[in-house]
């Protein structure tokens, strides 16, 4: 039995349905060691019939018998294996991959094994010596001449130790003096026990050979021994293996290079996109941020505000429950029910509540010093819920002290507003007592120290008295001391949100009692309404990377059309489907990765510049990308580059490798 036998092979080619008969019953044994010139005229079938031994070709008829094994053409995969283990393809037009060098050329074939790194350079070394070429190893293919470039196709085709080489017309394009040297490489292939068959139409090149096989109108004619073919050799071949994927990653990232210039275009193009979405996300983090931190500064956020719950379709006049005194002492919303002292003691009671305070509220306040008259709109007691970062100088007021804000200051010592620290001032209100009649609340304390409403976000001016002198002026007026809101105070941040529901939750003979909010669920609030405007921004950033992701499909089917051949050339030396799509899948994800890479450094870049820009608005930074922001980019990207690769990588698959590998 023969290495390589081929049995009653028919091939037809249809056009409109029409056959077109080319090969009309093979039947050809080969063996090892034999150099075998198939001739013939052109047109005559022999690269179809070559396709058909090298495992290219899958439809036909007939069966190929390789080491006593009929080859399965029904599975892909075991032709994939067929070609990368056994085969080794020379052509006329050399075939070889532009963006690779000739060192790269030699070592795609030399991945498929199972050298280590070390090895498969020293052989890919050893084979450009071997046909004369290792001082142009890092030379590119057109630059080189076409005996060069045929030789380098010589050397790949050994690359991967192949037991078959199937040479198609390989002195073609070559003059006499390379095609001696060329026809002598392959007699020494063929010298080392390999079988080499060769195609051509020239008499002098069958002549190298060791046997001439006549093709004749679809037929065998003559099939002559010219010379003893070589002596098989026990020799052991190299262990071959799949394409690792590394391989693949890197055979992309060469042709990213390759096309450097054009492919940074597009990643520019997508960064922006990218960039867009970051700087959006980012300002609203900032934004969001800010508020936060300007609400915690007008308020501890570890106080809670608590009014009487009032039944909302309750009209106006009086509650049915409540006899108390509405509203405290002049409040501004009178129709609010006043908190009774059973209903404080309830409050107290909750679960992490450690301090309940009374807010007084009061409106129309003259204040004087020495001969300077001014009046507040409101002023407030000082409780738990301001915070002492209100006090900008001085200090927060004890007993018998007041806080005044800078502009009252300014208008009782315009000499210098500061020098009011100290001084003692007098106030006035009217309210109404105990027995319904207009009285004059005076009360004087000393100030300890100024607030500056101007400073930050809040309405109105911000002076505060200490409650104790406040109530004692009051009690000496008879006037009443309930009031209609509390602050209450939570022992942890942590503990707000589930304490005021639980205050909410109160209730006295099946009746809710109290309306708590706080601070926090504003912030949420407000904060709820940022991230949906800058994610809406975001979002429209988004419709960049729309147009990013057809930039990237674009490329890639361009990609594929332009190295339609280089397809057929790795199919032809044994990568499969699966080894394709990876290579322009990873090529995606390089420009999306990079894309990437490159936003997040202008976003960096672009935020720490507008957030010195914007230093003089206030003191914080405005654009504030965080890790996770900069994660869901990447994720944006691989995902992006991952859909704009699917149909172009998709397409390059399926390619059919004889089709490919015939493209110009
Ligand atoms: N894909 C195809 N579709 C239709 N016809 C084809 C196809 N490929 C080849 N043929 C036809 O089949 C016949 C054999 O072609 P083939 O390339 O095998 O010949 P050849 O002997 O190698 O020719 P040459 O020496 O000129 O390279 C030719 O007539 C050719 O036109």
């Amino acid at each position: 039995m023969s290495y390589l036998e081929l049995h009653d092979i028919h091939k037809a080619y249809y056009l409109n349905k029409e056959k077109f008969p080319v090969l009309k019953g093979i039947d050809l044994n080969f063996d090892l060691g034999e150099f075998v010139s198939i001739l013939g005229e052109s047109g005559g079938g022999k690269s179809t019939l070559m396709n058909i031994i090298g495992g290219l070709d899958r439809k036909f008829s007939g069966s190929v018998v390789i080491d006593h094994k009929p080859l399965n053409y029904k599975d892909e995969k075991s032709l994939d294996a067929y070609r990368r283990e056994t085969i080794g393809y020379i052509y006329q037009a050399y075939n070889l991959i532009g963006h690779l060098t000739v060192l790269d050329n030699v070592l795609i074939s030399l991945d498929m094994t199972t050298l280590s790194r070390q090895q498969r350079n020293d052989r890919a070394h050893d084979l450009l010596k071997r046909v004369g070429l290792d001082d142009q190893s890092t030379k590119y293919p057109n630059q080189l001449s076409g005996g060069q470039k045929q030789r380098v196709a010589i050397a790949r085709a050994l690359a991967s130790d192949p037991k078959v080489i199937i040479a198609d017309e390989p002195t073609g394009a070559l003059d006499a003096e390379n095609t001696q040297a060329v026809l002598k490489i392959l007699d020494e292939i063929a010298a080392e026990g390999r079988l080499v068959i060769t195609v051509t139409h020239s008499q002098t090149v069958a002549n190298a050979g060791t046997r001439i096989v006549h093709l004749e109108d679809g037929h065998i004619g003559k099939d002559e021994t010219i010379r003893q073919p070589y002596p098989k050799q026990d020799v052991k071949y190299l262990q071959p293996q799949k394409l690792p994927a590394i391989v693949s990653y890197k055979t992309a990232f060469k042709h990213f290079k390759f096309n450097f210039w054009r492919n940074s275009l597009i990643i520019i193009g997508t960064a922006i996109g990218l960039f867009a979405v970051l700087l959006f996300t980012g300002l609203g983090n900032g934004i969001s941020g800010y508020i936060t931190n300007q609400v915690n500064a007008l308020a501890n956020p570890q106080v809670i505000t608590v009014s009487a719950h009032q039944k909302t379709r309750s009209p106006s006049g009086g509650s049915p429950t409540s006899g108390a005194p509405s509203g405290g002492p002049s409040s501004t919303s009178t129709k609010q029910k006043s908190i009774t002292d059973p209903q404080i003691t309830k409050l107290k009671s909750v679960n992490h509540v450690t301090k309940v305070e009374k807010n007084y509220s009061l409106s129309g306040v003259t204040v004087k010093l020495d001969n300077k008259t001014t009046t507040l709109t409101s002023m407030s007691n000082w409780t738990s819920s301001v915070t002492d970062n209100t006090v900008k100088y001085g200090s927060k007021p004890k007993a018998n002290e007041v806080i005044i804000d800078k502009s009252t200051a300014k208008k009782l010592v315009p000499s210098g507003w500061k020098k009011a620290i100290g001084k003692t001032v007098n106030f006035t209100y009217q309210t109404t007592n105990k027995s319904h009649k207009t009285v004059s609340v005076p009360f004087s304390a000393k100030v300890s120290g100024i607030s500056d409403s101007s400073s930050s976000v809040s309405m109105g001016s911000k002076d505060y008295v200490s409650t104790s002198t406040l109530v004692s002026a009051m009690n000496k007026k008879n006037v009443p001391t309930s009031v209609t809101s509390l602050s209450v105070s939570i022992d942890k941040l942590n503990n707000v949100k589930s304490t005021t529901s639980a205050v909410n939750k109160l209730t006295i003979n099946g009746t809710r009692v109290f309306t708590a909010v706080s601070i926090n669920s504003m912030i949420d609030t407000v904060q709820t309404f940022i991230h949906l405007a800058s994610n809406i921004l975001a979002g429209i950033a988004g419709i960049a990377l729309i147009v990013s992701a057809l930039m990237i499909i674009v490329t890639m089917f361009m990609s594929v059309s332009a190295r339609t051949k280089e397809i057929g050339i790795l199919r032809a030396i044994g990568e499969s489907k699966t080894d394709i799509r990876r290579l322009f899948i990873s090529e995606s994800l390089i420009i999306g990765g990079l894309s990437a890479v490159l936003a997040v450094v202008i976003s960096y870049g672009v935020s720490a510049l507008a957030n010195v820009l914007l230093r003089n608005l206030a003191n914080y930074n405005f654009v504030q990308i965080g890790l996770e922001n900069v994660v869901i980019v990447f994720i944006l990207a691989i995902i992006i580059s991952l859909l704009a690769s699917f149909l172009p990588a998709r397409r390059a698959a399926s390619l059919n490798p004889i089709d490919a590998l015939s493209s110009d």
